[in-house]
């Protein structure tokens, strides 16, 4: 058996931290002989549910679960962490966008960026959920000097299965068998999702679905699948963002399989015509426990015009927070 790593979980008490919590403790994100110290973070006046939380965990008596700590300091939870989940901070509602939360939200994420840079490993891998994911994680990294900014990601890989789910149902090929799916950009309206390179069994993916479909009907569903989640079951995704996050993690630690991408929100540098300083989603390709940009990819005149809109959408999050950066 290997010698336990630890996964320190933010917001551990709310309904994606709920999720998250009990598949890690089962081995889904790092592997069946991977033991796990959970460390779960909360606000004050949520420690009560977080101890319910950490009761349960007992409960289930997991045998991969060495340990557990329940926490209102960032300090404690963030201590040696191999792995941060960064979920903590307020959801949606109908009719607003996910940068509305940028002014509550945002404010989470310096100090907890300082606390990772204080005490948690060198190595440590973050993956921010909390909206607007792509800028918190912005933040986030620009509070820890002295980590890699390398270690700072936020999540589209959610956006990335949905796309896959909606190809999927489209051309009755089951999900498993898409490679090659890309979202770029910012997990938010403006997001890109591409299939130009997508392969279904094998082919490619423009050949099999018609062009005013993959404009008029994946490109938005894909975009809104967030909101129709929230219209729909009155508060946003938690299961699925909960696997999605799982999935991230484990391809970040574990790599991607062969001939596939991932998509993952990575600090912009300067690949396809995106300049340093935002967190933008990239097709990404990981081995060794890193991970890597897709490179060479053609970018035509429908694509720059998407991707550019959501990098401009992510300087403007990024204007809006320089006093956190
Ligand atoms: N990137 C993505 O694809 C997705 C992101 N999200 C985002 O994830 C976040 C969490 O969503 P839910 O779990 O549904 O919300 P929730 O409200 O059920 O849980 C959030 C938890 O975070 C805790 N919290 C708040 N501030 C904190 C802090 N400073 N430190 C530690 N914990 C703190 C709250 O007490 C609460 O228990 C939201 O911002 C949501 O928009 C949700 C789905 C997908
Ligand atoms: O839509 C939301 O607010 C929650 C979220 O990020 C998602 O489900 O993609």
């Amino acid at each position: 058996m290997k010698s336990p790593v630890r996964v320190a979980i933010t917001g551990a008490a709310g309904q994606i931290g709920y999720q998250l919590c009990f598949r890690i403790a089962a081995g889904d994100m790092l592997g069946p002989d991977q033991p796990v110290i959970l460390q779960l973070l909360e606000i004050t006046p949520a420690l009560g549910a977080l101890e319910g939380v950490a009761m349960e965990l007992q409960d289930a008596a997991f045998p991969l679960l060495a340990g557990t700590v329940t926490t209102d300091d960032a300090e404690v939870a963030f201590n040696e962490a191999d792995y941060a989940l960064l979920v903590g901070a307020k959801p949606r509602g109908p009719g607003m966008e996910r940068k509305d939360l940028i002014s509550e939200n945002g404010k989470i994420f310096g100090p907890q960026g300082r606390a990772l840079n204080a005490v948690a490993s060198r190595d440590v891998k973050v993956l921010v959920v909390g909206n607007p994911a792509n800028t918190n994680a912005l933040i986030a990294s620009a509070a820890a000097p002295d980590l890699d900014p390398r270690n700072f990601t936020a999540m589209t890989r959610l956006d990335h299965n949905r796309a896959l789910a909606q190809l999927a149902m489209k051309t009755g090929v089951h999900h498993d068998r898409i490679r090659k799916m890309v979202i770029w950009g910012n997990h938010s309206s403006t997001q890109y999702p591409d299939i130009r390179f997508a392969e279904v069994d094998g082919k490619p993916a423009p050949e099999q679905v018609d062009d005013d479909w993959y404009r008029e009907t994946f490109i938005p569903d894909v975009q809104q699948r967030g909101a129709a989640i929230i219209k729909a079951r009155g508060a946003s995704s938690a299961a699925s963002a909960a696997s999605s996050a799982i999935d991230h993690i484990r391809s970040w630690a574990l790599g991607t399989r062969e001939g596939d991408w991932v998509s993952m929100a990575v600090p912009a540098d300067g690949s396809y015509g995106i300049e340093p300083g935002v967190i933008y989603s990239y097709p990404c390709v990981c081995r060794d426990g890193g991970w890597e940009i897709v490179q060479g990819l053609d970018v035509d005149a429908f694509s720059r015009e998407r991707m550019d809109a959501s990098d401009a959408e992510l300087r403007e999050e990024r204007a809006a927070v320089e006093d956190l950066l």
